[in-house]
């Protein structure tokens, strides 16, 4: 597999709204896109668009959110994953199990409309890492 383009750094906070007020006003983000719940992944997200990447700004949503654990133990938050695109999220994931490496759950639909899934940080080099499918042009996500 070869290394693929960093689609963002997801950055976990308690609120999103004072995230977003801290990238506009102190990191001079020019475009903020309007925050939106995945509730089938447990966070509520706002992507902050980079030169070159995205920011992926996520709050805990609902009782089970998967980063309420992260916020116990972080509670100013703090960055929590990075985000790698692949053409074949399949092919990836099977890469990744033949590295002996723990993929976190099956392909799921993430915050830009493509199958994601999540490589466990212990095998990681201690970094969270989530692979993404790369957009299909002309398909908004
Ligand atoms: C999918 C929508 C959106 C998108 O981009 O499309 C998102 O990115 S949503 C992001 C939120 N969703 C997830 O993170 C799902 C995958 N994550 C998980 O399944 C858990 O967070 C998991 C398993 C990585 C950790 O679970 P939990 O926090 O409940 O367990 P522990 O606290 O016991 O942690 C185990 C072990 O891992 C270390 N850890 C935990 N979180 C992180 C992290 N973000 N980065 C690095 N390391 C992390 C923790 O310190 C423990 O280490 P140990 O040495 O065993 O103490
Ligand atoms: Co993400």
């Amino acid at each position: 597999m070869k290394l693929g383009r960093l689609n963002h750094v997801g950055v976990a906070t308690p609120s999103i709204e004072k995230s977003i007020a801290f990238y506009r006003d102190v990191m001079g983000a020019e475009v903020i896109r309007e925050p939106f719940d995945l509730p089938a992944q447990g966070v509520k997200v706002c992507f902050v668009d980079t030169p070159n990447s995205q920011i992926e700004l996520i709050e805990p949503l609902g009782e089970s959110s998967p980063i309420a654990g992260f916020i116990a133990k972080n509670p100013e938050g703090g960055q929590h994953h990075i985000c790698y695109e692949v053409p074949d999220i399949h092919a990836a994931k099977s890469w990744f199990e033949g590295k002996g490496a723990r993929v976190l759950g099956e392909p799921r639909i993430g915050a830009h409309g493509t199958l994601i899934f999540f490589v466990h940080p212990r095998d990681m080099g201690g970094v969270l890492t989530e692979i993404m499918e790369t957009p299909r042009p002309g398909v908004s996500h």
